[in-house]
C-alpha cells in the first residue's frame, strides 16, 4: 500500500503542494489530473524523491519514505517515467529496456527483457532499433517498458501521452491496462488526457493550484460535472 499524507512539497521559497492525503492499494490505479502547472508532476516527484523539498509522511507498505534517496524507492517497489523519457540515444531499445535490470529491486523478481518486449509488441519489432531512431511515442513506449522490467509494486508515469499521435496513446492504453490487471501493478497516473487516464485507472483526484479539489471514481467524476467545467480544460 502506499499511503501519501499531510504532504506539503516546496521548490526553494515556493510551496507548491499543500496538505495531499491519498492511498493506493496494492494493484490500484489512481489518475492525478489538472491543468498545466497545478502540481501533478511535483507530486510524482515528492514521492519519488526526485526534486521537491517535502514535509508530511509518503509510506510504502508502512515503511516511511520520505528522507530516503529516490535508488533506495526504486529497490523497494516504485518506478517512475518522467516526462522527458531519458532514453538513451545509442543503446537499442533492447538494451535501454536490460539497463533497468541493473538496479537492485527488493521486491518480486524482475521480468527479463524479452518478457517486457512481449508485454509490448510494438517495441518487440523495434528491440534491435537505437534510442535516436524512435519516434516520441516509442520512446515514451520504451521508456514505460523499461521501469516496468524490475515489477514494481507501484509504477508512477508523467504525462506518457503528451505530444503523442492517437494511436499510440490507444496503444500504450491497453498495454498499461493490460499489465496492470495481469501483473496487479499499482499505477499512479499524472495526466491531462482524461480518456487515457479513465482507461487506465480505476479512480481520479483533480489538483487545483497544488490542492486535490476532487478524489473519487470516475463515475463519481461524471456525477459531478461542474468539477470536469471548472478545473479540466475539456
Ligand atoms: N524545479 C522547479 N523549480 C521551481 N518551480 C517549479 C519547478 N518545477 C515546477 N515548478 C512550479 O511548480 C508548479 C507546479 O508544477 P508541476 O510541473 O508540478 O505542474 P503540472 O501540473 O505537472 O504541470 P504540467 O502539466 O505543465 O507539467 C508550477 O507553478 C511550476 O512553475
Amino acid at each position: 500500500m502506499l499511503e501519501i499524507a499531510n504532504l506539503q512539497a516546496y521548490y526553494e521559497t515556493s510551496h507548491i503542494l499543500h496538505d495531499i492525503s491519498l492511498s493506493l492499494a496494492d494493484g490500484a490505479g489512481v489518475a492525478i489530473v489538472g491543468r498545466n502547472g497545478m502540481g501533478k508532476s511535483t507530486l510524482l516527484k515528492s514521492v519519488m524523491g526526485a526534486g521537491p523539498r517535502v514535509k508530511g509522511t509518503i509510506r510504502l507498505d508502512g515503511r516511511e519514505l520520505s528522507a530516503l534517496a529516490p535508488f533506495k524507492r526504486c529497490r523497494m517497489g516504485i518506478s517512475l517515467v518522467p516526462e522527458d523519457r531519458r532514453i538513451y540515444p545509442h543503446l537499442t531499445v533492447a538494451e535501454n529496456i536490460a539497463l533497468a535490470g541493473h538496479a537492485k529491486s527488493e521486491t518480486g523478481k524482475p521480468y527479463s527483457v524479452e518478457e517486457i518486449l512481449d508485454f509490448f509488441p510494438l517495441l518487440k519489432k523495434l528491440a534491435l532499433r537505437k534510442g535516436f531512431q524512435l519516434s516520441g511515442g516509442e520512446q515514451q513506449l520504451a521508456a514505460v517498458a523499461r521501469a516496468v522490467l524490475p515489477s514494481p509494486s507501484f509504477l508512477l508515469l508523467d504525462e506518457p501521452t503528451e505530444g503523442l499521435a492517437p494511436l499510440i496513446v490507444d496503444s500504450m492504453g491497453e498495454e498499461i491496462r493490460a499489465i496492470r490487471h495481469r501483473e496487479k501493478m499499482g499505477l499512479l497516473l499524472a495526466e491531462q488526457n482524461v480518456d487515457f487516464a479513465r482507461h487506465c485507472t480505476d479512480h481520479l483526484v483533480v489538483l487545483d493550484v497544488g490542492r486535490i479539489v476532487f478524489s473519487g471514481s470516475w463515475a463519481e467524476f461524471d456525477g459531478n460535472p461542474e468539477i470536469r467545467e471548472r478545473h479540466l480544460s475539456l
